[in-house]
């Protein structure tokens, strides 16, 4: 929510005027089948919520921004001289009373063909088909750049009776454009003038539609899905987007006063992270990635469960916030950001369910971050003593619960046992190797606290033998210590087992 005077500060009134006047006659044309149907998919199930047209629209305006960048710097010559004197940013203006929004970019804009054929490109490459690349995970991302520009563009059509687009290609000699549609059946073509190089969209919102013109609304949209976009956006004039997005930098530039800035934006916390991860990959995917482990955590005080805390981006811009299918259960605590370029933009909430890619990238974060947190463990014992003890019972769910990662993470547990201090803890691997060479099963118990352990029949055996008991103390060890079983080919046994009896009877 804003608080009053930020609200005073953006201006009510929008500042983008409309003075493009169409010359000759409008060209009409009749959608093709394909792209109605196209735009019917879209507006009803490609977008969980309307808002995100709003999103698309931005990240069309950054793409288009992008390009008109890179020719400036490799072909100069060729760009119309006006170029130079353009910003390189996002307006947006609203206008409440006229029920309208209106988007401008500075950048590389359309000719006649791409205005015409823009829309058409994804349609042509038949609507299912599109869908099913869209849905792949071998998708490269300029593929999906054209679904991007295209759909992305479709999307605004969800929340308008009309639309008129405004372009002019940056290449010299170009001629300026006004694209007409309500989005029905047609659509209207005609040259116009005064048109600015980079593409203006004015939209007439739907009554029903109405909130896309109020300021605050708008406001809010922006900062939650295009907060990290690289170019300024300006909203009725007023400068929007402000912090970086961390994860596309390199480590050794981010400071630790960053990381804190960023982590509290995005985790709503107030706490400093204890861990943080920078990671980023081409392959099997592409993956940016900045993840933050909290200094606490909310379960402990019984204040209800953790909410998955990463959010996924594709191309600094968020597709789903707090992705409940980007991580397993047990790693709810982890905190931050998981960008991917191949995830299409205009994936859907539905289709993040079953997407084989989101599946892969899993298990890709998975592995890496039981990599970070052993990592972790080796550089700071001490600290890392903490984590796993307020952390644990992350952890040891991951064990009972999550197949195919249970020995990595069980390296990652602490115990106490008969042969560490007081305050002290061993680890699974330090107890193997610290066994003598004859011994083959690693032995726990699960007890209450210490003394009673010095005492107990069953321990008898071990204490004459020196043998290395690990002391359990939570409920849940024990089911750890079952499911667990195995600890790289070593049996685990309770020293209360007729197994454990047997095995120190040797
Ligand atoms: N902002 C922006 N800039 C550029 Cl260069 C392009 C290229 N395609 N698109 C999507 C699109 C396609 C057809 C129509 Br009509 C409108 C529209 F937004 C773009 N949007």
């Amino acid at each position: 929510p804003l608080n009053n005077e930020e609200e005073d500060k953006i201006p009510e009134e929008g500042t983008i005027t409309v003075n493009e006047k169409t010359v000759g006659n409008a060209v009409k044309h009749e959608f093709k089948t394909e792209t109605k149907r196209l735009l019917d998919i879209v507006a009803k199930s490609l977008y969980s919520d309307k808002e995100v047209f709003i999103r698309e629209l931005i990240s069309n305006a950054s793409d288009a921004l992008e390009k008109v960048r890179y020719l400036q710097l490799t072909d100069e010559k060729a760009l119309d001289e006006s170029v130079a004197n353009n910003p390189a940013e996002i307006h947006i203006s609203i206008n409440k009373k006229e029920r309208t929004i209106i988007f401008q970019d500075f950048g590389i804009g359309m000719n006649e063909d791409e205005v015409n054929n823009n829309l058409g490109t994804i349609a042509n490459s038949g609507t299912l088909a599109f869908l099913k690349k869209l849905d792949q995970s071998s998708s490269s991302a300029k593929e999906n750049m054209i679904g991007q520009f295209g759909v992305g563009f479709y999307s605004c059509l969800m929340v308008a009776e009309k639309v008129e687009v405004f372009t002019r290609s940056a290449h010299k000699g170009s001629k300026g454009y006004c694209w007409t549609s309500d989005g029905t059946g047609s659509y209207d073509v005609a040259e116009a003038d005064g048109v600015t190089v980079g593409t203006k969209i004015v939209i007439h919102l739907r009554e029903d539609c109405k909130d896309f013109a109020d300021i605050s609304t708008v406001q809010r949209i922006i900062k939650r899905y295009s907060n990290f976009v690289q170019y300024p956006i300006v909203l009725n004039n007023k400068r929007l987007n402000t912090i970086q997005a961390l994860w596309t930098m390199n480590k050794n530039e981010i400071t630790e006063d960053q990381h804190i800035e960023f982590y509290r934006f995005i985790a709503n916390a107030h706490d400093k992270p204890q861990f943080t991860l920078l990671y980023k990959t081409d392959a099997p995917i592409q993956i940016s990635s900045l993840l933050y482990v909290p200094q606490y955590h909310s379960e402990t005080m019984g204040l209800g469960r953790m909410q998955p805390g990463v959010s996924l981006y594709s191309r600094k811009v968020l597709i789903q916030a707090k992705c409940k299918q980007l991580l397993p259960e047990w790693l709810r605590f982890v905190r931050g950001v998981i960008d991917s370029e191949d995830i299409p933009l205009n994936v859907s909430r539905e289709m993040l369910q079953d997407n084989a890619l989101i599946a892969r990238l899993k298990n890709v974060m998975t592995t890496r971050i039981i990599k970070w947190l052993l990592e972790e463990s080796k550089r700071d014992p001490e600290k890392y003593k903490l984590f796993a003890s307020n952390f644990g019972n992350f952890l040891k769910e991951g064990i009972c619960a999550d197949y195919g990662f249970k020995t990595d993470i069980a390296a990652l547990l602490r115990f106490p046992s008969t042969k560490t201090g007081k305050d002290e803890v061993t680890s699974f691997d330090e107890y193997v190797e610290k066994m003598p060479k004859d011994q083959e099963c690693i032995f726990y118990t699960c007890t209450p606290n210490r003394s009673i352990v010095e005492d107990s029949p069953y321990y008898e055996p071990f204490k004459q033998n020196d043998v290395e008991v690990i002391l359990c103390h939570e409920a849940i060890d024990e089911f750890v210590m079952n499911n667990l079983h195995l600890y790289k080919g070593k049996r685990i046994l309770n020293i209360e087992s007729q197994a454990a009896a047997e095995e120190i009877a040797k």
